[in-house]
């Protein structure tokens, strides 16, 4: 789960049909916008000088901290999509391939036409694309480098733009083609014009509006969606006029409030991959724990600031550290001070455990053994479940704690050392299947759920290992930034 906006470019308004369909499909996400208005139009420009263009554009959304980047222009995407793809350790996502593989599925005659600007044509993108997956198909490609001029002119509805539409897709209509792919950004601002012209019987495609589904899937495979159930926010740039801006987003994007785009220069940005982009980049923190739930939990955390977490998993030959103190801060200190010395590196270690009132707060720091050695969480709360058999609903309160020690290698002295607790009841039938441990039964009432019925960010929010978290709120990073 990431709250981080999603980046969107465009050499100017054209960008804004993938975010309407970004809006439609994806109304958790917040998204950061920008187009090139005062450079545009991209399609008649040298391929290289549209990768300088694409470039500084990246390079300024990369300072608000996108999660992932959709190059909303055809022309660029022909231009920088490899070229950026393999500098960005985020995902980037070109409009393409999503174009094309909506066409190979709409078409029935196996011809399908393509309209694009000429830096697109040229380029050879669709061809390629579309050949990649389906050698035999026909194609037929036509530049219509108008299009763009009329969208940002705010011509759309005008005459001027009917007869332009109608003469440019001339060459077009002696074609059989039933699909036409719209292979600009820009041009389903136009749609109702060029279908008009193309007639009923051709299938267009919105290549924009495709890309959202990519989108989609892939905010789900590398877990960066947002479901933290925050308002999302949605900040417009423009390298041109915002009044014009405005005029063209709050029409084409059904606004009700304002839309108040921003103007930026961005010609300050550099035109090529930085060498370093988001900071913190390259700060590992190992987690000292073998415990998966842990790790996956402290990721959460950390990885959104980014930095690098590294657990015990990925370093086996490191001796396993025996917890034989009696509190949860000795069993933290032991494996933090261990393992950061054996290792050469920061560590977070956590001792945690479940205080159940009933049982005198059992099993406490044993916890994780409390049904004997070794991990077995189904053990532990068979055994939880039948101490607590004759324990009423209400005197089933429970408190889980936590204990986190920050440690540098060999300077136990400066170890960081925190505490988080939560308070809850421990349920009598397991309830949700995320989490770890003793998460099914322990009910939060504030949220009404186990904690394995949380998402991770949820359980976050709430829980002991979240709250110590924060009791170190910023201290955590200067910490690790100070151990070099
Ligand atoms: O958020 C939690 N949700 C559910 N259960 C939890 C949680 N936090 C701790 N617990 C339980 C798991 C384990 O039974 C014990 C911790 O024992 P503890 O020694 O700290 O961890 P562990 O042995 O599983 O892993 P390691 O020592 O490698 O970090 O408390
Ligand atoms: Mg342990």
């Amino acid at each position: 789960m990431n709250k981080q906006p999603i980046g969107f470019i465009d050499s100017g308004v054209g960008g804004l049909t993938v975010v309407k369909e970004a809006l439609h499909q994806l109304p958790a996400e917040s998204s950061v916008y920008l187009g090139d208005q005062a450079r545009l139009p991209y399609g008649p420009r040298p391929a290289e000088q549209v990768q300088a263009f694409t470039w500084q554009m990246v390079n300024f959304l990369l300072k608000k901290h996108i999660k992932m980047l959709v190059i909303a222009c055809n022309t660029a995407t022909a231009a920088a999509l490899p070229l950026i793809k393999a500098n960005l350790d985020i995902p980037v996502i070109g409009v393409i391939k999503p174009g094309s593989r909506a066409a190979l599925k709409a078409t029935q005659t196996g011809h399908i036409g393509i309209i694009a600007t000429e830096g697109t044509v040229k380029s050879g993108a669709y061809v390629k694309a579309l050949r990649a997956k389906a050698p035999k198909i026909r194609l037929t490609s036509l530049a219509a480098p108008k299009f763009v001029s009329l969208v940002e002119s705010n011509e759309a509805h005008s005459p001027i733009a009917k007869r332009v539409v109608a003469d440019t897709l001339q060459p077009l209509l002696h074609e059989d083609i039933d699909t036409l792919i719209l292979g600009c950004t820009h041009y389903p601002i136009l749609r109702p014009l060029i279908q008009n012209v193309m007639g009923d019987q051709v299938t267009l495609i919105d290549s924009g509006a495709e890309t959202v589904n990519d989108v989609s899937m892939l905010l789900d495979y590398f877990d960066l969606a947002n479901n933290s159930g925050d308002t999302p926010t949605h900040e417009y740039y423009t390298t041109g006029a915002p009044s014009m801006f405005d005029e063209l987003g709050e029409a084409w994007l059904e606004l009700t409030a304002p839309m108040h785009a921003k103007h930026v220069n961005i010609e300050g940005e550099a035109d090529h991959a930085m060498a370093t982009v988001p900071e913190a980049k390259g700060k590992t923190i190992v987690v000292a724990s073998k415990n998966q739930g842990k790790i996956k939990e402290f990721k959460t955390m950390f990885e959104p600031a980014g930095i690098t977490v590294k657990s015990l998993a990925d370093f086996s030959s490191v001796p396993t550290v025996d917890e034989t103190g009696t509190t949860f801060e000795e069993n933290a200190r032991q494996k933090a001070d261990q393992y950061a010395k054996d290792l050469q590196l920061p560590v977070i270690a956590d001792d945690s455990g479940l205080m159940v009132d009933a049982l005198d707060g059992q099993p406490g720091i044993r916890s994780a053994r409390y049904a004997g050695d070794g991990h077995n969480d189904a053990a532990n709360n068979a055994k939880l479940l039948a101490a607590l058999a004759d324990v009423p609903e209400d005197d089933r309160t429970a408190t889980f704690h936590t204990t986190l020690v920050l440690a540098k290698p060999d300077h136990p002295e400066a170890d960081l050392v925190v505490h988080g607790d939560v308070s809850g009841l421990i349920t009598a039938i397991p309830r949700g299947t995320d989490g770890f441990g003793y998460d099914p039964f322990f009910f939060v009432p504030a949220l009404g759920k186990t904690m394995a019925e949380m998402t991770a960010e949820e359980k976050n929010q709430i829980s002991h290992r979240g709250n110590a978290m924060r009791a170190l709120e910023d201290v955590w990073q200067t910490w690790l930034e100070a151990n070099g």
